[in-house]
């Protein structure tokens, strides 16, 4: 990836990645593509961050953020289900319930949604949100789209914030009360906590933390 990056590679050198001296997440996000586009057998091949972080770590409103000041396409892939779960059908119904239980949808449902998403966009960076949540996710999405993520942010945030974060939230979330909650929570450290261990391992993750104001945190990620 640091490669892809090419003059980039040293500014981000090692450091911020795994949380360590923070140095400027900001210039990649201002110059983020994927120098493979360079390559001509290369028909489209965009930026692509993945946002991952606890239900209530604050993945949307960060990534609403950042994809305004640095002209990133932000797919919720939350978001995505929602639409697809309010459709009157089997699947629809298969999601509802899934989603009501703090469960995994089937990865095949989540990546043809966000491959659509992906293919229906002019935009050359991508932050996809509350994407891939188990290694399941991650290795059905490396198959059926056929790369591997440039970035990965975390947002780790205490528990006990994230619950309260998320039953303030008030979006009519089917999901968002206190049982359900104490479901994704476990979910998340079983699923999702391997997904970020591998993304570190691959020197890939941005580890935030993701405590204080907004726009702190906000700082905090492009510092
Ligand atoms: N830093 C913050 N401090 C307090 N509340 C926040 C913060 N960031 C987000 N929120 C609020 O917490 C709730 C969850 O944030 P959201 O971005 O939806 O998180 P996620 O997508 O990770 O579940 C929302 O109501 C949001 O407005
Ligand atoms: O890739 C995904 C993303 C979301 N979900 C489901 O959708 C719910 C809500 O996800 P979202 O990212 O919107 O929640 P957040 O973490 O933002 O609170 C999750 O608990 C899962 O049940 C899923 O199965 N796969
Ligand atoms: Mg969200």
């Amino acid at each position: 990836m640091w490669r892809r990056l090419g003059f980039l590679s040293p500014a981000i050198s090692s450091s911020k990645r795994q949380n360590r001296i923070p140095e400027s997440l900001k210039l990649v996000m201002l110059f983020a593509t994927d120098a493979v586009k360079d390559d001509i057998t290369a028909s489209r091949r965009p930026f692509i961050t993945f946002v991952l972080g606890g239900p209530g770590s604050g993945k949307g409103t960060q990534c609403a953020r950042i994809a305004s000041a640095f002209g990133f396409a932000h797919l919720s892939a939350g978001d995505l289900l929602r639409e697809e779960m309010s459709c009157d059908s089997k699947k629809g119904k298969l999601i509802r319930d899934i989603i009501m239980e703090g469960k995994i949808v089937p990865s095949e449902i989540t990546v043809h949604l966000i491959k659509e998403a992906i293919m229906s966009s002019s935009a050359d960076r991508f932050l996809i949100d509350g994407f891939p949540r188990s290694e399941e996710n991650r290795i059905a999405f490396e198959t059926i789209i056929g790369v591997e993520p440039n970035l990965v942010l975390f947002f780790d945030c205490p528990e006990e914030e994230m619950v309260k974060r998320v039953l303030g939230r008030n979006q009519g979330r089917i999901d968002d009360n206190i049982e359900t909650i104490k479901k994704r929570l476990k979910v998340f450290e079983m699923l999702n906590l391997p997904v970020i261990n591998y993304y570190s391992a691959k020197g890939k993750l941005y580890k935030i933390n993701a405590t204080g104001t907004v726009d702190e945190i906000f700082e905090k990620t492009l510092t």
